[in-house]
């Protein structure tokens, strides 16, 4: 099971979100709330709501998405990450509604349709992730500019020096590193020292930080991190977090 797979099995049986989507909310900035953190001596986490993934199984069970939601607030995260993809993460768009706090919420998820960026906006999201591999150059460049229709900054995420161009095309002032490689699925966290460089927006080293110290050292190349498994498997998620938020700069 690799990203590719996932995205096919995502892909069928889509039906497209019909839903009226009234634009009547104005999302909270992620890239406005990183800057904040840094200014306060936070290192900048956007706290990951993982409840399963196809490497580790059952992570944790989340029987109140806005409970989490909250205890990451209070303890520092600069965002919150919601998995919305149900067959291998566990996740749902009612989680990702559920976990509106006051921070910019992000929905993690493989999409690929332009409904699915209405749909993001209509259960609350703040931000989407846009996985540049799986868009031609013309392809990532609607899906940004539709997220910002919708007053959503999307979060690209790159996995190669290929990549980062694609992102780079695009127009979009956010990226995510993901460490995490798309075929294997193993985690490479020299992958941020090697992309961040090639990067001039607000960067986010995603995937296999587990310690204070890995925080430390992605965080020299980019402006924050995204951590899911190493909260989700503690017995304290917040207090992992607030370990990681006040320990890692
Ligand atoms: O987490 C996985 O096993 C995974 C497998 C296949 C595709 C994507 C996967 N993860 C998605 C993510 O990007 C992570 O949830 C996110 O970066 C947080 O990573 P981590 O802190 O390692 O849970």
């Amino acid at each position: 099971m690799n990203f590719t797979d996932i995205f096919q099995s995502r892909k069928e049986g889509y039906v497209p979100f019909e839903g009226e989507v009234i634009r009547d909310r104005k999302p909270i900035s992620l890239i406005g709330s990183i800057k904040m953190a840094r200014r306060e001596g936070r290192s900048p986490v956007i706290a990951e709501i993982k409840p399963a993934s196809p490497t580790a199984g059952l992570l944790r069970r989340i029987d109140d998405p806005a409970a989490m939601a909250y205890t990451f607030k209070q303890n520092g995260a600069c965002g919150i990450s919601v998995l919305t993809e149900p067959k291998y993460f566990g996740g749902s768009l009612e989680s990702l509604r559920k976990a509106k706090c006051g921070l910019p919420v992000l929905r993690k998820d493989f999409i690929f349709h332009p409904s699915q960026i209405r749909e993001s906006y209509a259960y609350g999201a703040d931000s989407v992730l846009l996985i540049a591999s799986f868009f031609d150059e013309d392809g990532l460049a609607k899906m940004v500019k539709e997220s910002r229709h919708y007053g959503m900054e999307p979060l690209v995420e790159v996995h190669c020096e290929g990549d980062v161009e694609k992102a780079k095309s695009s127009g979009t002032a956010l990226y995510a590193i993901n460490n995490r490689d798309k075929d294997t699925l193993k985690v490479d966290l020299s992958r941020t020292g090697r992309l961040a460089p090639l990067i001039r927006g607000v960067k986010v080293s995603a995937s296999g930080i587990e310690t204070p110290e890995q925080l430390k050292t992605v965080l020299e190349y980019c402006d924050a991190a995204l951590i899911g498994s190493a909260l989700m498997r503690h017995p304290e998620p917040g207090k992992a977090l607030r370990a990681m938020v006040y320990g890692g700069l």
